[in-house]
Parts: C-alpha cells; structure tokens; sequence
C-alpha cells in the first residue's frame, strides 16, 4: 500500500489527518480574522439565493445583488427604494459590450431608469445577447480607488460563488432600507485575502485503498480546502518508488466529458487515459480538482456552451461571459502535491500554463509528458483553439 507522508495531526478520526500550505492556523480561532471570514462566507451563500449583501472598502459602501434574474421581488423592492441599481461589469464583459473604460478591473455603469429587469439579466448574461439586443451606447460612472476595491470584491465574491461575475450595486445609499442592517457586511480586503490564501490550504481528511480500471494498486485520498471550498481528491497509483520521478496528471473535473461521455471536448480519455499511463509506469499520481469549466463552475461552462452553439470558441465564450480565458488557480494542486511528498514530478500535460503555474509555486516539473488523444469531428474546433489561442502543445 502507498505510504504518503505521514499525517501531522492527532488521529482522532473526525480531525483532519494533515493541513497542507502555508499559515494554516490561526493566533485566536475566535478572532477578528475568523469572524471576517465567516461573513465572507456567508456572502458568498446569501448571494447564490439572490440574497443582497453589503461590501465595505474604506470609505466605500455599496449594497450589491447578483446580476440575473432569480430574485425580481427584491430588485424591484430595492429599486423602489434606492434607485435604479448600478451595473457592475468586468471588464471582458465591458469589452463586449463595447464600452470605453480606463482599463480597470471592473467597470460601474450609469443607473437608467428605463432597464427592465431583463435588460439587466442580459448585461451580465451573454447567452441573452441575441435574444436582447443590447441597448447601448452605455455610460460609465467614475469611481475612486475604495470604491474600485469594493466593487472588485463584490466580483470575486461572486466568481466564489460560482455565479456571473456581474452585480447590481447601490453604492452609499443615504438611508439604507429596512433590514439592510440585518445583511451580511463584507470588507473588501478579507475577500481579496481569502480568495488569495483561502484555497491553497487543504486539508487532508479521508482516505482509502481504491482500485480502478487498469490500476488496481491505487488509493483515492481527499482534501478539503480551509476556506470551505469544493474538495479536491489525489488517486494515488502503485508504490513509491526512490529511483523513479512519479508521474503526475492534474485534471480539472468535467462533469460532462467525464461522466457523459461528451464529445466536445477531450477530457474523459484524458481522464482514463492517465490512469491507464500512470498504472503502466507503476508510481504516480491523478488530481481530481474540483475546477470544472477552467474555474468557472458547470452552470457557467453550459452557458458557454450554449455560447459555442452560436458559433463562439471556449476562449471568446468565457469572455464574453465575463470571465477570464482561465480562471483556475494551481494553489490546491501544488498543495497536494507537497502532502503526498510529490515535489519533483514529471507531468501529463499539453498546457504549458500548468508547468508554469505549479513551477511558480516551488515545485520541479522534471519532464512535461505529452498527453493527447484521436480527435473526433466534435471536438477537432475546440482542439484547435486550445492550440491557437491558448498556446497548448497539440
Ligand atoms: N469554460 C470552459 N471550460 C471547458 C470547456 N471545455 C472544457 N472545459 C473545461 O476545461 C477543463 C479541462 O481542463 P484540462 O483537461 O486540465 O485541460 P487543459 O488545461 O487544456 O490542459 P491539458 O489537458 O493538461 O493539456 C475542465 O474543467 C473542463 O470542464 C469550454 O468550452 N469552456
Ligand atoms: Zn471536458
């Protein structure tokens, strides 16, 4: 059986059996530094209910819905009450939408009394481009450095929740409405620190002997990250061997070429096809990382799909979106690794930003492996961009 290293914890079974990364306790777990990130927490929970949350950077405030259509009461409700809201973009989307900004992180529009609820939906959500033609030309409102902060928090906070990365804010409402005060408050700063520190910390919390398909000598170990964030797994194949670099796959899930088998893309051969190579060779290992859609979560990824059947490529798709080409972060990956003592590795890979990303992190990427696979009519576009546009070795 493999031995990883070995934990650094009590074995008490419902305490975690290692913690992987830097700074992984804190001086007072009642602090002022948990209570933050409790909130943000919570933030992050009431939004994906449509649930309105305030953010506080500095002398900046704003009171901040997801963009979208799930919650038309309480849009209506706060527009009564406050105003239209500010839209809140990125600026890929802004690109998008053609609107000239100053190049920073994300872009505040004008308030216009004569948006329907629709007409919001569809800034943030290009799927409704077609079916909404955009109503242009769009005004953007200047905004001071605490408020540029806000409003980036109130983005990443939603790129947590996995949502669009667009809001509806009212920034420093004279009279806040009844039960605002009840809202969860966020300060911009413990959003940044969390997104930053939060998911390179893992802790290691079960595992198991698990042998699969072509590598029976296999165990599947699971890490929860401290920051409450989805859990990533590690199937550890075959035995630690001195002489030998293990070989290592990072695979981003995709529920829909994993499991179903879609043919758009190349993920479900890579996913077995690993398995199979590092079986062959005898010690390695597979990271199942919870980042589907390159980070932008499944309901995003069918979005973008929907996106492609318009005729866009995955890379155009997620910018028009709003998001970046690639949202994924290498932290948890290269936290694992250190775990299972798998510093030098030799890596199954067609994308030189993953040798790059783990390499930024202080592990030794030996060898990158070639990894592809017979390409099918469905899929041969998706290939080719990736080889285009994203620089991958294909
Ligand atoms: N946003 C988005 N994600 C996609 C699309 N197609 C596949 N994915 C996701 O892309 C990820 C696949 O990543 P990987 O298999 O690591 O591929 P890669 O980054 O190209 O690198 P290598 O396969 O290692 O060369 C999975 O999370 C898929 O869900 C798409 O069109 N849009
Ligand atoms: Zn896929």
């Amino acid at each position: 059986m493999v031995k990883a290293s070995p934990p650094t914890s009590a074995s008490d079974p419902d305490t975690p059996r290692s913690q992987a990364g830097s700074g992984s306790t804190t001086a007072d777990p009642f602090g002022a530094d948990a209570a933050l990130m409790h909130r943000v927490a919570r933030a992050q929970d009431d939004l994906r209910r449509w649930y309105p949350v305030r953010v506080t950077a500095g002398s900046a405030e704003l009171l901040m819905l997801p963009a979208g259509s799930g919650n038309p009461a309480m849009l209506a409700a706060l527009s009564d009450r406050l105003g239209p809201p500010h839209p809140v973009i990125t600026r890929e989307r802004a690109a998008v939408l053609k609107v000239q900004h100053k190049g920073h992180e994300t872009v505040r529009l004008a308030p216009r009394a004569d948006r329907s609820a629709l007409d919001l939906a569809a800034l943030a959500d290009a799927t409704l481009d077609l079916a909404t033609p955009l109503k242009g030309p769009f005004t953007t409102e200047p905004t001071d450095a605490d408020a540029d902060r806000a409003q980036a928090a109130a983005l990443t906070l939603l790129k947590r929740a996995r949502l669009l990365p667009a809001a509806l804010i009212w920034p420093a409402p004279d009279r806040w409405p009844d039960g605002a005060a009840a809202l969860t408050l966020v300060e911009a700063d413990a959003v940044a620190r969390l997104a930053e520190t939060g998911p390179g910390r893992v802790h290691r919390i079960a595992e198991a002997r698990l042998p699969v398909a072509h590598a029976p000598d296999s165990r599947l170990i699971g890490y929860r990250p401290t920051d409450g964030g989805p859990e990533h797994f590690a199937l550890v194949i075959g035995q630690p061997d001195r002489a030998a670099v293990p070989l290592v796959r990072l695979h981003s899930e995709c529920f829909t070429g994993d499991l179903l088998g879609s043919l758009k893309c190349d993920c479900g051969d890579q996913l077995r096809g690993a398995i199979q190579r590092i079986g062959a060779v005898g010690w390695g290992a597979l990271l199942y990382l919870a980042q589907e859609g390159r980070g932008i979560g499944l309901m995003s990824k069918l979005k973008a799909y929907a996106l492609q059947d318009q005729g866009h490529d995955t890379v155009d798709a997620n910018l028009r979106l709003g998001f970046g080409v690639d949202e994924r972060l290498f932290d948890p990956a290269a936290a694992m690794l250190r775990d299972l003592g798998m510093e030098r590795i030799r890596l199954l890979t067609n994308n030189p930003a993953k040798v790059a990303g783990l390499e930024a992190l202080g592990l030794d990427v030996v060898e990158r492996v070639p990894h592809t696979f017979a390409t099918n009519p469905h899929n041969e576009a998706y290939l080719a961009t990736k080889r285009d546009k994203t620089g991958h070795y294909l």
